[in-house]
């Protein structure tokens, strides 16, 4: 994988507009990351089409089903050869187990734990009563022990997960350099933060993608690293 940790969030609905970005940008990050806008819109020849840019992939699909539907859906990408996909850790163990045998081999599987969109309010609002961190660490113990590459966290729990899971893969999204809006998310830490608590995958959307300047934002990202 290449050294940049960086992963660029294509959020994009149109396939033209995400090929130049990505092909703007490509110098400055060291992946690039398709979510369900893209993916549902431009499928696998979309894939196909961003891996010319010739930086690993990363399938954000965030899959989260019956364990029997999301090994299939899991089949069904595999030869998409993704760097990366992710699952949601609150589908279980079996779901996780599952998902896990039916990816290739050079496929890194993560699971979501909580959404970098949510607070603890939120959290409370759909009957968890834990905090975001703990219920983090949760998932991410249930994510190790069913044999899984890594997680999905925020930069404020992934130190505390690292020290529990010495040598998993931690992506981490919800990134904003100190100056950018927090739009949607609300458990944001700045790109070198995360980086310092031990992320593996830095996921940088808006900051790069609606900059007047990608290229030079993403530049100013990685600057800081
Ligand atoms: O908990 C999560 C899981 C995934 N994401 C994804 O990361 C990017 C973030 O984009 P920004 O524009 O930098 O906010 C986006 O594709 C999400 O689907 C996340 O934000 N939080």
């Amino acid at each position: 994988m290449n050294h940049n940790p960086v992963y660029l969030a294509l959020d994009l609905p149109r396939l033209d507009a995400a090929q130049a970005l990505a092909q703007k940008v490509k110098d400055h990050v060291g992946g690039l990351k398709l979510g369900l806008e893209f993916f549902l819109a431009h499928g696998h020849h979309g894939v196909h089409e961003i891996a010319k840019v010739g930086l690993p992939i990363f399938l954000d699909l965030k899959l989260h089903d019956i364990p029997n539907t999301v090994a299939g859906a899991m089949q069904a990408i595999h030869v998409l050869e993704p760097a990366i996909v992710t699952i949601h850790a609150s589908g279980g163990r079996a779901m996780m187990e599952d998902a896990k045998a039916a990816a290739g081999e050079h496929t890194k599987v993560v699971a979501v734990t909580v959404l970098t969109s949510l607070d603890d309010d939120d959290l409370a609002s759909v009957g968890v009563k834990a905090r975001a961190e703990e219920q983090a660490l949760r998932l991410a113990e249930l994510a190790h022990s069913a044999g899984l590459d890594g997680i999905v966290c925020s930069g404020h729990e992934v130190g505390a997960i690292k020290r529990q899971w010495k040598d998993g893969f931690f992506v981490v999204p919800g990134l904003r350099p100190a100056d950018a809006t927090l739009g949607d998310q609300k458990r944001a830490v700045t790109p070198r933060a995360a980086r310092d608590a031990g992320a593996s995958v830095l996921v940088i959307g808006r900051p790069i993608s609606r900059a007047e300047d990608p290229a030079a934002a993403a530049r100013a990202i990685e600057a800081t690293l």
